[in-house]
């Protein structure tokens, strides 16, 4: 900043504003309480405003309207209350920073210019005309983000403002006190940037919003794209930058669109709890977060038990050895892939001409209707209906048959004998219910038989004696009747839920062999492994059992057939880690969500899983998914979470790595630490944690590669006094502070102070498959990484260039 008078102008003006918060807020608080109680109030005096009377039609309307009207009443009081409490904790989470940001900016055409303030949230002056804060997200707060004094301009909805910005300025304002300010030129507060990165990690993630970038701001504002891609590297701000998008597109929304229908897809559900402060802390409330997999224990958990990504992953890792495990990777990848998802499409349209597998309906050890009979039926309908039209054509079919059966059926013997010797202990429920429905049925037939005497009375007939009904009679019809529904209960419900198709015979039929495949696919080729991939499936299909990289395309297959589930609720679909998803979940992702726009943030680099997509690229299958007029691709290349000197370790592993720009904050080189295996390691790992918490790092990660090596890894730890040491394995709830050891796959996503790489050696970092599990591992780290290895370092700590890191101990293993 020039000079100490701008200094105290500044303090001047923040005493202000502050003054004016405090006096906006002491004015609002008995007006929020005050509508609390009024809103409160009347709902206890609900029903005494309104007349209960139901007599007459007149009466019956009053009533109605009476009861609409108190609604409204409250309806609009509470609304107002709900407003008024959002202002008013909006100017309360003013309070402690009031903003951040500052740009002067004279209008072209205009000869004065004006300072535009920007916080977290708009306060305006008492007349309500003059802005003493604009929240980050109004239009003008973007010059702050995107441009350096000089020409500048910014999109409103009426156009664009162009003109001239003559200052730019950051504030650190804490707890109500101006700590410093900071004219910024070129990039956005560097200053501030170092400040806030040079912090400690939290277990929670923060709002970045007084720090966001230009390219950042590119993410968060892109509200025109069907499908916004970002690449972007480790720690470049991907999820940060998710994050304030959701809150940017609640805002400018705001009278349309409501949190819960923005859904984020977690990499896990421990990520969950990680990103979940950040939207409160920025005064909006959480969108939806979900996984993938639950989405599909929620559909197939019922009929399968399904394998999770997490144990996939360890399968992966720990199995090489497995004789079939070429075939599983193989199967992994090609089940991921676009050509899957063609030849699945293929055998639908086959189904719908031939093949479709029915399970007949069995009743008391009896066929009610026989598989063949649904299929002559199913390819009687006309071909030109869709395929899931006349799967509900034949739903329709079997619940009038079942009607008629069962209606068949309460003459049987079985149903008198039930009917007879009923026990109404065991049949208790369906007796209560015999009882209410032999009641509403004889209130009926009571009344039937009043306005039959009333009849004959009025028309002098004789009473009708042969027509009395006899009670018994109807008694034992009503009991056969309640069994038989009962029964029959199951069956009807297991139609409405489509049991009767065969889909896992129909998914199983694509893995009897490699000619049968091409037959059923439209001449599709397989991979090489398929004989042993056939055998893999089909083994896990009849045990009931579904490998993760089934279980979407088996979804898909399955909608092919009785038709897409939709949610047209939801407007936004944020999915972070995005390479970690295959082509078919994207498939299935648009289908599900037809009026949805989609995010998708991730990094190739990181792509650990078989069914790895890549995002950016000219081949990207993602820039078909809503073509390529309606997809905007951003790359983020700047890295913000680790040191230079981390970064510059990491993406040395990297083929392209060199794009990746490490954000300027100096720091330690990585360490090497060559020990030896087990109790000694364990030892020295215990020591640098002692260390790195003496020198105040909160939070600090011993990163493993598998969930077997992370339990050992822990104990050895225990042995050596460091109970403290938590394992995080995939049921952990959440991540916490202090110390814990993870395997990298669960570490995805979030970061520590310092990262232990428990063993970087040879052993266990050297398939090219690995280089990215390695690299993920390593990113995690923000000020301290130190790696481990007992025998040999892993080639791909090899490769590096010397100068990228130190060592402890005796030089590095054999250089290749
Ligand atoms: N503009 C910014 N201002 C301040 N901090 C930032 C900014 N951008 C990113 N960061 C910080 O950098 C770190 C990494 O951000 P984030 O986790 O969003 O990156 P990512 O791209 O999702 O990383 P990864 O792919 O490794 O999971 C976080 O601590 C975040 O707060």
């Amino acid at each position: 900043m020039s000079n100490a008078t701008d200094w105290g102008r500044e303090r001047e003006r923040l005493t202000l504003v502050e003054a004016k918060l405090a006096a906006k807020i002491a004015e609002l608080d008995p007006q929020v309480d005050g509508l609390h109680e009024q809103a409160a109030d009347i709902r206890k005096r609900f029903w005494e405003e309104v007349t209960v009377n139901t007599s007459t039609s007149e009466d019956y309307e009053e009533t109605f309207f009476s009861i609409r009207q108190q609604e409204a009443v409250l309806a609009e009081r509470e609304r107002s209350q709900r407003l008024l409490l959002r202002q008013r904790n909006n100017l309360r989470r003013l309070q402690a920073s009031p903003y951040f940001g500052r740009v002067d900016f004279r209008e072209a055409g205009e000869s004065g210019e004006e300072p535009v303030y920007i916080g977290v949230s708009s306060f305006a002056d008492e007349d309500a005309m003059s802005f003493l804060v604009y929240d980050w997200r109004t239009p003008v707060a973007s010059l702050y983000y995107d441009h350096v004094p000089g020409p500048a301009s910014y999109d409103t909805p009426g156009g664009t403002v162009g003109g001239t910005m003559t200052l730019k300025r950051q504030y650190r304002i804490q707890d109500g006190e101006l700590r410093s300010v900071f004219d910024a030129s070129v990039t956005i507060g560097d200053e501030l940037l170092q400040q806030v990165l040079g912090h400690g990690a939290d277990n929670r993630m923060k709002s970045i919003v007084a720090t966001i970038q230009r390219e950042q701001n590119a993410v968060i504002r892109d509200d025109r794209s069907r499908m916004l891609i970002v690449q972007g590297a480790a720690g470049s701000g991907k999820t940060s930058a998710a994050l304030q998008r959701a809150a940017y597109l609640l805002y400018k929304y705001r009278d349309r669109l409501k949190a819960d229908q923005i859904v984020l897809f977690s990499p896990n559900p421990l990520f969950n709890g990680y990103v979940s402060t950040v939207l409160p802390e920025l005064g909006e409330e959480n969108m939806q977060q979900t996984t993938f997999q639950d989405y599909l224990d929620y559909w197939l958990g019922k009929s399968f038990r399904l394998e999770d990504p997490f144990d996939q992953i360890e399968y992966a890792l720990t199995q090489t050895e497995a004789p079939d495990y070429g075939a599983r990777m193989a199967g992994m990848a090609y089940k991921a892939s676009e050509a899957y998802r063609l030849a699945l499409d293929a055998y639908a349209a086959r189904l719908g001409e031939e093949g479709l597998r029915f399970a007949g309906i069995r009743f008391m050890g009896r066929e009610l209707i026989s598989a063949e009979d649904m299929a002559a039926r199913f390819y009687g309908f006309d071909r030109s209906i869709r395929l899931p039209n006349r799967v509900a054509l034949l739903q329709e079919w079997l619940l009038r048959e079942l009607a008629a059966l069962e209606r068949k059926e309460r003459k049987a013997q079985w149903a008198q004998e039930k009917a007879q010797y009923l026990d109404r202990g065991q049949y208790a429920e369906s007796y209560d219910e015999l009882l209410q429905e032999y009641r509403r049925d004889e209130g009926i037939f009571m009344f039937a038989e009043q306005y039959v005497e009333a009849d004959d009375a009025i028309h002098n007939r004789r009473e009708r004696v042969e027509d009395v009904f006899d009670l018994a009679d109807r008694e034992e019809a009503l009991l056969r009747k309640t069994i038989v529904k009962e029964r029959f209960k199951p069956l009807r419900r297991s139609v409405k839920r489509l049991k009767f198709l065969d889909f896992a015979g129909m998914y199983g039929r694509l893995f009897e062999s490699g000619s049968a495949y091409a037959e059923l696919t439209n001449g599709t080729d397989a991979p090489a492994e398929w004989a042993e991939i056939c055998r893999q499936t089909a083994e896990k299909l009849n045990r009931r059992e579904l490998f993760y990289e089934d279980a979407t395309p088996y979804l898909y297959l399955k909608e092919l057939i009785e038709g897409v589930r939709t949610n047209t609720q939801v407007r936004h679909v944020f999915v972070d880690e995005g390479q970690d998803y295959s082509v078919f979940q994207y498939a299935y992702l648009r289908k599900l969500f037809p009026h949805a726009r989609m995010t998708v943030l991730g990094d190739f680099g990181q792509a650990i899983f078989a069914q790895a997509t890549e995002l950016g690229g000219a081949e990207s299958p993602l820039l078909r998914l809503y073509g390529e007029a309606d997809t905007n691709v951003i790359r983020l290349a700047r890295s913000y979470r680790s040191t230079r000197e981390i970064a510059a370790f990491t993406r040395a592993m990297l083929a392209g790595g060199e794009e990746i720009v490490p954000f300027d904050r100096p720091g330690p080189k990585p360490l090497l630490v060559r020990t030896e295996s087990g109790d000694a390691r364990a030892k020295r790992i215990a020591a640098d944690l002692a260390a790195l918490t003496a020198e105040g790092f909160g939070s600090v990660a011993v990163v493993t590669k598998t969930a077997a090596e992370a339990e050992a890894a822990r104990r050895a730890l225990a042995a050596c006094g460091r109970e403290d040491a938590r394992l995080i394995d995939k049921a952990s709830p959440s991540y916490e502070k202090g110390i814990m050891v993870i395997p990298a796959y669960l570490a995805k996503g979030v970061e520590f102070d310092a990262v232990l790489i428990h063993d970087a050696g040879e052993e266990a970092y050297a398939q090219e498959s690995e280089r990215k599990l390695f690299y993920t591992a390593c990113t995690r780290a923000m000020h301290r990484l130190t790696l481990y290895a007992a025998g040999a370092w892993s080639p791909f700590v090899r490769a590096l260039d010397p100068a990228l890191y130190e060592t402890a101990a005796e030089p590095i293993g054999p250089r290749e």
